[in-house]
């Protein structure tokens, strides 16, 4: 068990499933015990918990992530300016390929493995399994059909269903091979004649990958007529209500490598995953979701070609460049699927109920469970909220750290009752603690102050909450001093500013500018150093 720092004792703990929400109530004095039968409560309407719907509207301080021309959405970069990438001849791209395959000793397999499993990734993030689910791979005889064998095997393993239509195929072992793996997962194989003329009738996502960058001339049979299937797709789209879409890989087949779709009559699809580096033709993509994958070449051919390739981040197979499609906000809805919730199940004690779910989101392998939103509001009565990160729980509360001198703190001094929410997405569950926040001892705060990583205690010194600073710069140096100064190992001293009320953020929050007392914005960094940036009142 953790050390009690900051406690919430007098509490309502709301589980919810699938946004069903149910109340389970605490008596008011104590965290405890619950003589309060659960089932009694579970039966009241939810009307009495919502009333009416209401519609809300919010004005005030927005914070948001600070925008440096990049930023990540559900993991994968995103590159803004596509104008700052480089893009590649018909001639260029064949001498990379030759270059890989020859002296800098690549193969194909391993090539296309890379390349079909980013465009995998690409295709998965943007077309959920739910109303994408029916894939046809259409395969040239090329290597972007090699590729397209390989997007649908990982598809499969994504739960997606796939579909082959591969009507030249290559004797080579490799190709052989790729179809084996394919035919072994039971993938249907399908000729030309066994598909509708409409192939949005069968399938959501159509992978085109008949032709890469080696294409020239114009499409012949049977490509020819399997093109203009996909052409056709769009009147089809048109009067469909679930239009399928089209991802093509390295190029729109059919489209000139270089000048694009020339004469305006190829095919328009919805997603381009180009590899290793864009084609100039996807300069001519308008499609909405422009990605770029194959995350495998090394810096002699980068310097080579002098090529402005973006960063993948952490292990990400690709990169969006340009920006994502607008989406109306009210249009956005999910459908949330999940076991149903049962009151016979419910544990009588919250806190073991806590504990279950707790136990099944660390099955489910969540990112950062313990991560929960702390309301709070000062004497101003003006709630604030911000992320913080669970340390601890018993039936005395839910523990958590902070630096006194945060805002959190000064209105938690001024206003004890607060609330926290835990959102578990993937489970679609979200429990919500309602209650009172008590300062804990000294001593508490010390032992815990000293497990945390030395890095953290640094930035914990370094990191006055809510004081202004000249820059960042300067919280760069404080944190190097300090590194210095404790480098022999000796214990680093608690500030007396840190612990003992409610607690641990993600990070410690510093005002760097102050512009006309404006609202912030938080940076993530390392060992908890954080700061806010001021931005415009809205
Ligand atoms: N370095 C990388 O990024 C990697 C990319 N990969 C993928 O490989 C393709 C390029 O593969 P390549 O085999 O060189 O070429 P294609 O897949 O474009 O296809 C060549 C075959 O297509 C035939 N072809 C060409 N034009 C036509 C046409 N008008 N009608 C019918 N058939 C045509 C061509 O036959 P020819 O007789 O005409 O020469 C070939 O049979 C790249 O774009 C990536 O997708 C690798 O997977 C990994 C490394
Ligand atoms: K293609």
């Amino acid at each position: 068990m953790l050390p009690l720092l900051g406690k919430t004792k007098t509490m309502i703990l709301t589980y919810s499933s699938s946004f069903i929400t149910h109340l389970l109530a605490l008596p008011p004095t104590s965290a405890s015990t619950s003589t309060r039968p659960v089932s009694s409560l579970l039966h009241r309407s939810p009307q009495g918990f919502f009333g009416s719907i209401l519609r809300y509207k919010l004005r005030g301080y927005c914070s948001s992530r600070v925008n440096r021309g990049e930023f990540m959405a559900s993991n994968i970069k995103v590159v803004q300016n596509p104008d700052s990438i480089s893009y590649l001849n018909q001639r260029e791209a064949a001498e990379v390929d030759e270059i890989l395959m020859g002296p800098l000793g690549f193969s194909v397999d391993q090539l296309m493995e890379l390349a079909g499993l980013s465009v995998a990734t690409a295709i998965a993030e943007v077309y959920n399994l739910k109303d994408y689910n029916r894939v046809l791979t259409i395969c040239g005889p090329g290597n972007n059909g090699g590729d397209g064998l390989v997007v649908a095997r990982h598809l499969y393993h994504f739960g997606y269903k796939p579909f082959v239509c591969y009507p030249k195929r290559t004797a080579k072992p490799l190709y052989t091979g790729l179809v084996t793996q394919l035919e072994s997962l039971g993938i249907p194989f399908l000729s030309v004649d066994d598909l509708p003329m409409n192939l949005s009738e069968d399938f959501n996502i159509l992978v085109d990958a008949m032709f890469g960058f080696s294409f020239h001339g114009t499409p012949r049979a049977p490509f020819d007529d399997l093109i203009q299937r996909l052409v056709n797709l769009q009147n089809y789209n048109e009067i469909n209500k679930k239009p399928s879409v089209i991802a093509s890989i390295d190029i729109p087949s059919g489209w000139h490598v270089e000048e694009g779709d020339t004469n305006g009559d190829g095919i328009k699809p919805d997603m381009l995953v180009s590899l290793t580096a864009p084609k100039l033709c996807a300069k001519k993509f308008c499609g909405s979701h422009h990605f770029l994958g194959g995350r495998f070449v090394p810096p002699s051919i980068v310097d080579k070609f002098n090529l402005h390739l973006p960063s993948y981040p952490g292990s990400c197979m690709c990169v969006r460049i340009g920006k994502a499609p607008q989406i109306d906000i009210s249009s956005m809805r999910e459908n949330y699927i999940s076991p149903e919730f049962r009151e016979e199940e419910v544990d009588p004690d919250p806190f073991l109920q806590f504990q279950k779910w707790f136990d099944d989101v660390m099955a489910a392998g969540l990112k950062e469970p313990n991560a929960m939103a702390l309301c709070t509001a000062g004497k101003d009565g003006k709630p604030s909220s911000r992320m913080v990160l669970l340390k601890g729980f018993d039936k005395d509360g839910f523990v958590w750290y902070t630096n006194y001198g945060s805002r959190k703190a000064k209105d938690l001094s001024e206003n004890a009752n607060a609330s926290l929410l835990f959102y578990w997405d993937g489970l679609n569950r979200q429990v919500r603690i309602e209650g009172s926040v008590q300062k804990v001892s000294e001593e508490e705060s010390e032992h815990y102050f000293h497990s945390r990583p030395r890095g953290s205690q640094i930035g914990a010194i370094a990191s006055k909450q809510s004081t202004v600073i000249p820059g960042r710069d300067f919280l760069h140096q404080e944190y190097k001093d300090l590194e210095a100064k404790f480098s022999d190992g000796a214990l680093i001293p608690k500030p007396e500013y840190w612990g003992g009320h409610p607690g641990c953020m993600i990070g410690y929050v510093i005002f760097l500018k102050k512009v006309d007392g404006k609202s912030d914005v938080w940076l993530h960094d390392y060992h908890s150093l954080h700061h806010h940036y001021k931005i415009p009142k809205f």
